[in-house]
């Protein structure tokens, strides 16, 4: 089965001197009520740059501009109990945009500094990988989760040259 194409976008900014990150928490589908990036399918013909600004603009009403997303790299999350789930990521940063993040019928968005990401309401593997990518690394990453949908079989992180 074909991994389906997705894409991830993180705002970033600086609040007193900290670096902020916009996360969301899922409001439906898959992931509800874990805290996520702001992303989400590919539609037919969309390159995941155009996917990304569509989703923004859904998910959380705020725009931006190809030109102004920061490649990070690509997470490929395998779920051997759930082939279907498969999801081929392709991951952006952006710390320019137009308009203040709001809430829609998928996502509740919010600022989180990056040194106190809500741990525990997040994805176990994006602790793994979110932390070096918000810091600048570009990396290519591989997440097999457990049969439980939600843990951490395997990890295999390398950098994007
Ligand atoms: N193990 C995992 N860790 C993680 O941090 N994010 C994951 C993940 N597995 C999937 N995701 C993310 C990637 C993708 O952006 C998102 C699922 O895509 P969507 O939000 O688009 O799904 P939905 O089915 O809710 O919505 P539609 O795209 O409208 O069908 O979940």
């Amino acid at each position: 089965m074909t991994a389906a194409d997705v894409t991830l976008c993180f705002l970033l900014r600086d609040v007193d001197g900290r670096r902020n990150v916009l996360l969301g928490l899922k409001k439906i589908g898959f992931g509800t009520g874990k805290v996520v990036g702001i992303g989400g399918h590919l539609e037919p013909g969309e390159s995941a740059a155009q996917a990304i600004c569509r989703e923004v603009a859904e998910e959380v009403h705020v725009h931006v501009e190809e030109s102004n997303l920061l490649y990070a790299g690509t997470v490929d999350f395998v779920f051997p109990a759930k082939p279907e789930w498969d999801m081929h990521t392709t991951v952006f940063l952006s710390r320019q945009w137009e308009g203040e993040p709001t809430e829609s019928s998928e996502i509740a968005p919010q600022w989180y500094p990056i040194s106190a990401l809500p741990r525990e309401l997040m994805w176990a593997d994006s602790l793994r990988w979110l932390p070096p990518m918000l810091a600048g690394e570009r990396l290519a990453v591989r997440v097999v989760l457990n049969t439980d949908n939600e843990t951490v079989a395997d990890y295999l992180a390398e950098p994007v040259v």
